[in-house]
């Protein structure tokens, strides 16, 4: 028993968005992008986003980061009203080359992102090291981001959101632009960095396979003005492997699932 008699909320979702509505454009040109959309994300949980071309992905992760005003609805994230940026939320975007800052050096930028959190000089530093290397980038520190591969950028990136100890990080396709091979590669080291220093995700991805890799959930949207339509349980064990996993039968059957009712719209 508690002292209010409560059951202690463990599993409080961490993430409520309810009835979200959002137009964007001006006048004629104006168009409805969200429509209604309703899901939930739990302390922990991997969610992937997929849906048709240009539904409104990035529209979505703009409002839950508080980027975005919603015409209706609401965004809860640890039960407050997200009404603008709210502190414990970070964005990793694609285009790295753009969300660093080119003339500070990693640790920089890194240390730049963690300007507002109540911590020691001293503390911060660790803090940055430590995330830089969580994401294999110690001795890298003192580079500019431009000494670096697009992968290696990304990497400082994700540090950096890491380093603000966010509790839920929005991931706007921040694997699109590296090529296949580094893309595996941080797919497991985002599944990884995400279980040990338990964050909550929530990645955009156009690429169906990674949506079922990375996801312990893939929220599918339809066509704009878009909504969920399904939301899809992955039951897959983790750790996940490129080959085990990729060639499990229940893989083949949720990626089979997602691709039909993406192509279900294309044909709407
Ligand atoms: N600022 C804006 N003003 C008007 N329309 C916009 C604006 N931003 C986006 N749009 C339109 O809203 C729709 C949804 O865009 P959004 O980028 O959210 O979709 P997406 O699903 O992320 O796209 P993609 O699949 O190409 O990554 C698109 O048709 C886009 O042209």
């Amino acid at each position: 028993m508690f002292d209010d008699g409560k059951r202690p909320d463990v599993m409080a979702d961490i993430l409520t968005v309810t009835g979200l509505e959002k137009s964007l454009g001006k006048g004629s040109e104006r168009l409805k992008i969200l429509s209604g959309i309703e899901f939930t994300a739990k302390p922990g949980e991997f969610l992937t986003i997929v849906g048709p071309s240009g539904c409104g992905k990035t529209t979505l992760l703009m409002s839950l980061a508080g980027l975005y005003e919603p015409d209706s609805g609401q965004v809860l994230f640890q039960g407050h009203h997200v009404s603008g940026p709210p502190e414990g939320l970070s964005v990793v975007f694609q285009d790295y080359s753009r969300s660093l800052l080119p003339w500070k050096r990693n640790l920089q930028n890194v240390l730049f992102a963690m300007r507002r959190l109540d911590m020691s000089k001293a503390e911060k530093e660790a803090l940055a090291r430590e995330m830089l290397e969580a994401v294999g980038l110690i001795g890298f520190e003192d580079r500019y981001p431009w000494e670096l591969s697009g992968g290696m950028q990304q990497r400082v990136a994700i540090a950096r959101a890491l380093a603000t100890r966010s509790k839920l990080l929005l991931l706007d396709e921040p694997l699109a632009a590296v090529d296949a091979q580094t893309r595996a590669d941080m797919q497991d080291l985002l599944l990884r960095l995400a279980k040990q220093f338990n964050k909550t995700c929530m990645l955009v991805t156009h690429d169906v396979e990674e949506a079922v890799y990375m996801a312990d959930r893939i929220v599918v949207l339809s066509n704009r003005p878009t909504r969920v339509v399904e939301e899809i349980e992955v039951p897959l064990a983790k750790p996940r492997d490129h080959l085990a996993t990729r060639e499990d039968p229940e893989f083949l059957r949720i990626r089979h699932e997602v691709i039909e009712r993406i192509r279900s719209f294309k044909q709407s």
